[in-house]
This record gives structure tokens, C-alpha cells and sequence, in this order.
């Protein structure tokens, strides 16, 4: 311990204690989830770095929170009609946060990334899966990840990285042309960057759709990444049928989000393959889409994992309330919805081997709340800020509510 700070945390006479796992299980299915590990009246003693770890932490599994320039006049677009791919296809969408992420300097987007870090935290996450993806050219994607390194390095919240250069086919470039430019030049640097440890991207992201790119066009970039030593976590099966889920089993992905038109092959393809379904309450929600069949998809053995979504057109940072869809739109049990936002999303990180559950030998992550049972969390929706008393990461405690009631 000599050289290491320790920190001791004691609470004492907690009325719930939710472990969520109890036996180092990696992920949980529709059944593990059923019988949750919950302790009454209980105590709990944790010292960094030794044998006890508290946490049951919320993670989120899929963020999208570094840019600049403001999308609220789209929302007013699509509350009046527009789709998503109508917007996308005028040139705004994603063009439109690319164009002002291009121009913000590393500092500027720094700065708002941390106040986007902060609020997820105080809304309970502490650990944050975040990309990349809003800058397509090689320039603008290091930029973005070296802002998510800074965070990495300089802030509590645990981070996860993910390179999401084929977010969107980049004007003046066809998508076989932007596959090879990544390829190509891309993710050589990425390595580079990776053996110097300047830059430590942990995962690789393409948007797979229709209009965007396709399943042959994926499947390269995702191999290449694959090669590089990054796992596969990307965007499928949202607005059409794309069979995402089925390359993605295929390629031995970590993840898939999305899934709103994933086929009934490709569900029993992923629970076969393990690959963690991320589910977006948030953006079926926003963009009234189809919900994407959670009970099914439980009910076949995919491990169901949850994210919010955060970007410039699902404003949400908040997984409580991303769980209270989750159970009221996608019919998922609070257990289920809890299992999805702690253990199965650190699972679709590969860190829940540290993160997702109150267990020995965990790292220390764990939130108070000011409630007699853990489900008022999700019950009360909107009501985390009142509801979370403290937010301990590593066994610190680094938010301390003093509006809570
Ligand atoms: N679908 C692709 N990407 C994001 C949206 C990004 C944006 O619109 O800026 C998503 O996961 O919802
Ligand atoms: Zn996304």
C-alpha cells in the first residue's frame, strides 16, 4: 500500500444493500436478474485496494458526449414531422454537429465535455462508454479522443473510449471511400497512438444503416479494428433491417446498440454469440421508433444491456430515467432494467470484471440514495436529483447532494 492514497468508507445500517451479483457472474440473463442480490439493514466497511468493493454503480453503456453547436431547432423539426434521416439527409443531423465540432477548439470541447461528465455522474453513472464521431476526418477524430483521454486522466468517472470515425459518410466522400480512408489511414494511427500511449481507444463504432454505412462496408472497418486490438460495439439494426445483429455474432462483437428492426435470427444469433444487446430507451423515445423487442430478446437468453444515447438529439443523461423507459416502453422489470444499467453494461465494456455489482474484490463504486427500497430510483422518473445522496467512486466520495430533500 506504501506510495497508494486509501480511502475507507463506512455505512452504517443501510435499509437495502443491492449487490446485483454475488458471484462474480460477468453478466446477468433474464433469470439471473429475476433474484438480484439485495441485503436489509446492512453494513458495509471498503477500503480501496483491499479485498472488500463496494459498488453498485450505475453504468451507461453508450454516449455520444463530445461536440459543439446546438440541435434544439431540429427537435422542433422533427416535433413538427421531419424524420431523422430527412434532417440527416438535408445536411444537419449529424453533418450539422460535425461542421461545429470541426471548428471548437480541443479546450472548448474539453470544457464541455467535463460538464457533461459532471451531470452524469451526479445523475449516478459512474462508469461512461464515449465516442468518438463527430469529426469523420482523421484531424477531428484524434482531437475528440484526445479529450476523452484528458477526461480519462484527469477526472473520477471511470471512461471507457470508442473510435466512431464512420459515425456518418463525410461530405464529398462516398462510403466505400471514407471504409478505405479509415482503413487506410485511420486506425494505423490509432494504433500508433495506442503502442506510444498517448491515445487508449478501448473500442470501435460504425454507424451501420441504410444511407450510411452498409454491411459489407462494416464488416471491413470492424474487422480492421478487431485486428488493431479494439472490440466491437456498434450501431445496428435502428431504422431498417440491416442483419447487424447477425454480422455482429459473426465477428464475435462485444455489442450491438440499437436493434430496434433486429430479425428473429439475429436475436437468437446474439444470445448464441454472447454479444450484449445496448438498448436506447432514450431514442426510441425522441424519435418514435419502433421499441425494440427487449422481452424477446430477454426471453432468448440475450444478456440486454442499457445506454443513454447522450447526443445532440437524445439530450439525456440520465440512466434512471433511461431505466424507467426501459421498464414502461420496452415492458423490462425494474430488476431487469437495474441488471441492464449496472453488470450487463459494464459487461458490454468488457470491464465487469471491476464495475457493475457490490462485490469483493470489485473496484468501489456505489450510490446512496435517500429511499427506503432501491426501485423508488427508477419509480420517481426525473426524480433522481432529489433522490441520490452521494456518488462514490473507488471508495471516495466525490458528489455530495446538498439540494437532496
Ligand atoms: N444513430 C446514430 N448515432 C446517434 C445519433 C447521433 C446524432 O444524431 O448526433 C445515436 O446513436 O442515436
Ligand atoms: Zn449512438
Amino acid at each position: 500500500m506504501a506510495g497508494r492514497q486509501r480511502h475507507r468508507l463506512l455505512l452504517e445500517n443501510a435499509e437495502q444493500l443491492v449487490l446485483v451479483c454475488g458471484r462474480r457472474e460477468p453478466y446477468l440473463r433474464r433469470d439471473g436478474a429475476a433474484g438480484l442480490g439485495v441485503l436489509r439493514a446492512a453494513s458495509l466497511v471498503g477500503w480501496l485496494y483491499q479485498s472488500c468493493g463496494p459498488g453498485r454503480c450505475l453504468v451507461d453503456a453508450h454516449t455520444h458526449p463530445v461536440w459543439a453547436g446546438d440541435r434544439v431547432h431540429e427537435f422542433a423539426m422533427k416535433l413538427a414531422g421531419a424524420s431523422y434521416m430527412e434532417i440527416h439527409q438535408a445536411g444537419g443531423g449529424i453533418h450539422f454537429t460535425v461542421e461545429h465540432t470541426r471548428k471548437a477548439t480541443e479546450d472548448e470541447l474539453f470544457t464541455a465535455f467535463q460538464q457533461r461528465l459532471g451531470r452524469m455522474l451526479r445523475a449516478g453513472s459512474t462508469l461512461v462508454e464515449c465516442k468518438s464521431g463527430y469529426g469523420l476526418n482523421l484531424e477531428t477524430e484524434l482531437k475528440m479522443l484526445r479529450v476523452i483521454e484528458r477526461a480519462r486522466k484527469s477526472m473520477d468517472i471511470g471512461i471507457s473510449s470508442t473510435y466512431c470515425g464512420a459515425h456518418a459518410v463525410p461530405k464529398g466522400k462516398t462510403a466505400t471511400e471514407a471504409t478505405d480512408d479509415i482503413i487506410n489511414n485511420h486506425l494505423p494511427k490509432l494504433k500508433e497512438l495506442k503502442l506510444s500511449g498517448e491515445i487508449n481507444v478501448n473500442n470501435i463504432d460504425v454507424f451501420c444503416e441504410k444511407g450510411v454505412f452498409d454491411v459489407e462496408s462494416t464488416r471491413r472497418i470492424l474487422e480492421a479494428g478487431k485486428d488493431i486490438g479494439l472490440q466491437i460495439n456498434f450501431h445496428g439494426d435502428e431504422l431498417h433491417p440491416m442483419k447487424s445483429a447477425e454480422l455482429g455474432a459473426e465477428l464475435g462483437a462485444r455489442a450491438i446498440s440499437h436493434l430496434e428492426e433486429v430479425s428473429d435470427e439475429g436475436i437468437v444469433a446474439m444470445a448464441r454469440a454472447k454479444c450484449a444487446a445496448v438498448l436506447l430507451p432514450t431514442t426510441a423515445y425522441m424519435l418514435r421508433l419502433k421499441q425494440p423487442q427487449a422481452r424477446k430478446m430477454l426471453e432468448e437468453g440475450v444478456i440486454v444491456a442499457l445506454g443513454s444515447d447522450f447526443n445532440p438529439n437524445a439530450y439525456c443523461f440520465s440512466m434512471p430515467m433511461v431505466m424507467h423507459l426501459a421498464c414502461v416502453n420496452m415492458k423490462m422489470s425494474m430488476n431487469e432494467a437495474l441488471a441492464a444499467a449496472t453488470i450487463n453494461a459494464a459487461y458490454a465494456l468488457g470491464k465487469s470484471d471491476t464495475h457493475g455489482s457490490l462485490e469483493v474484490g470489485k473496484q468501489g463504486d456505489l450510490l446512496i440514495i435517500n429511499s427506503s427500497r432501491w426501485e423508488h430510483l427508477i419509480y420517481q422518473f426525473g426524480g433522481h436529483e432529489a433522490l441520490i445522496n452521494y456518488v462514490i467512486v473507488k471508495g471516495k466520495v466525490i458528489y455530495e447532494n446538498d439540494r437532496r430533500i
